[in-house]
């Protein structure tokens, strides 16, 4: 038996808490391989250290002087180290940065030491190896990730360890060059080693009692989802739920290892199972509700639109070719309506609107922003009949107006479009009628 046990940031941001999650890898002899994030926020208002290391690099790009915050950056791994009355020194290490953001060596680099000297530090306090990440998670020349070669230098290097520590979030290219997933992406380490070592679980561990509900910012003390699929998981995650990195999945999924997120302040609790499948019916109709609040839709009309062959490729074209990717597209007979990211959409506004013009000559283009989308997701709908009656009128009952719905053909998950001001009021509603009333 053995596990792969990731440390969120929140469950390394000081030195209480990584005596707590050192407590947990002690208690099992089976947690032999540990992936790291950078400290995180020790408190509501504080600055994650990978956001104090961009804004460092920022300031070492304009050529402004750094020190300041690079010594706040150093203060944050003292007062771990000192915490942990450990006898280890950064001082090379934090030479050897300083000398890099100075060189402008990338920007990617400055985010990966965050995780690098928690790996470090980690190292030391459990008596593991450490093996920098940087040597064994490989991005081609295009700094696209490179599976293979991942998962054969991973299995080489960690199969016959007895205890390591492999930093989360980066990988370097062949020739040294460091490489960072995107955000949250320690999780995906977290699975990358789990596929390579066959382990038997992926234990991730966080802030939160598992996977919960809906959103514990939005949703007072939600309740957990005890087991979830990576399908539902999948879904919930894409659309916001920010708990597990959307990617994360892959690489357990197509070995069949469970992953199952775990509370590091309270080990007591059981946390969320994710798995393939199982006959395990979910407690209520749905299983999960996430949502992303700054979508923009684009609806294009144009009489006897439904005969024109190819109207729909053509409009689409446009956004291929902007390269913008699209989110959902409810239509009509007359009208097309499209959703896409507004921070990718704003940009190239004009450029889209002009060619929607002329690739298919609509007879009005109408664009409306600050929209939210709301993912109801669930296995259990499928058998349920009027989960969708039920979404429109308990957003109906809150004074919520629905802008789209939008009812996948897995049936499991129904989106739900509404307007920004709306987002928190609908997910709230969605969890009462769900989960509080359970009618
Ligand atoms: N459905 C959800 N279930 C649990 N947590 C969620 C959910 N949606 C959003 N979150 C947020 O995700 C946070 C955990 O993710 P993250 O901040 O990446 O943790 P870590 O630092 O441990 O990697 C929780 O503190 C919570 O605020
Ligand atoms: N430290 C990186 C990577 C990461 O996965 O962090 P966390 O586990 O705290 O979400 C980030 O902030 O994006």
């Amino acid at each position: 038996m053995k596990k792969v046990v990731k440390f969120g940031g929140s469950s390394l941001a000081s030195a209480g808490q990584f005596k707590k999650a050192a407590r947990i890898i002690r208690a099992d002899k089976t947690r032999i391989y540990v992936v790291p994030s950078a400290p995180g926020k020790r408190y509501a208002e504080d600055t994650k250290v990978t956001d104090m290391l961009y804004s460092c690099y920022g300031a070492a790009i304009r050529e402004k002087d750094f020190t300041e915050q690079m010594e706040a950056i150093k203060a944050r791994y003292q007062e771990i180290i000192d915490g942990l009355k450990l006898s280890i020194s950064l001082e090379e290490e934090f030479k050897t940065i300083r000398e890099n953001f100075g060189k402008k060596i990338g920007r990617d680099y400055a985010a990966s030491r965050g995780e690098y000297l928690n790996g470090k530090i980690m190292a030391a306090y459990l008596g593991f190896e450490f093996i920098d990440a940087a040597e064994v998670v490989r991005f081609d020349m295009d700094r696209l990730f490179d599976e293979e070669t991942t998962n054969t230098l991973l299995a080489e290097r960690l199969l016959n360890s007895s205890g390591a520590v492999i930093p989360g979030f980066y990988g370097a290219m062949e020739d040294g060059t460091i490489v960072t997933f995107s955000r949250g992406g320690s999780d995906i380490t977290g699975s990358l080693v789990a596929l390579a070592v066959q382990a038997d679980l992926y234990e991730n561990w966080t802030d939160v009692s598992g996977f919960l509900i809906a959103d514990p910012r939005i949703v007072q003390n939600p309740k957990a989802i005890e087991t979830i699929t990576y399908k539902e998981l999948r879904e919930l995650s894409y659309m916001g739920a920010s708990v597990l990195h959307e990617d994360a999945i892959f690489p357990v999924r197509k070995a069949g290892i469970p992953i199952n997120i775990r509370n590091t302040n309270q080990p007591e609790d059981k946390g969320t199972l994710i798995v393939e499948g199982t006959c395990r019916q979910p407690r209520y109709t749905i299983t999960g509700i996430a949502g992303t609040d700054s979508f923009v839709s684009i609806t294009i009309e144009k009489a006897m639109m439904n005969s024109e062959v190819g109207f729909c490729r053509k409009v689409l074209q446009v956004f291929e070719e902007n390269e913008i990717s699209i989110e959902h597209m409810p239509s009509g007979i007359d009208t097309m309506t499209i959703f896409v990211h507004k921070d990718i959409f704003e940009e190239k506004e004009q450029q889209v609107i002009a060619g929607i013009h002329k690739a298919v000559h609509p007879d009005h283009i109408e664009l409306e922003s600050d929209l939210a989308l709301i993912a109801v997701v669930g296995r259990g709908m499928k058998a349920t009949r009027g989960t969708a009656g039920r979404i429109f009128s308990s957003l109906a009952h809150a004074h919520i107006n629905v802008k789209m719905i939008d009812q996948g053909s897995s049936e499991l998950n129904i989106i739900v479009g509404v307007r920004h001001d709306d987002f928190k009021n609908a997910i709230r509603a969605l969890y009462e009628i769900f989960v509080e009333t359970r009618i």
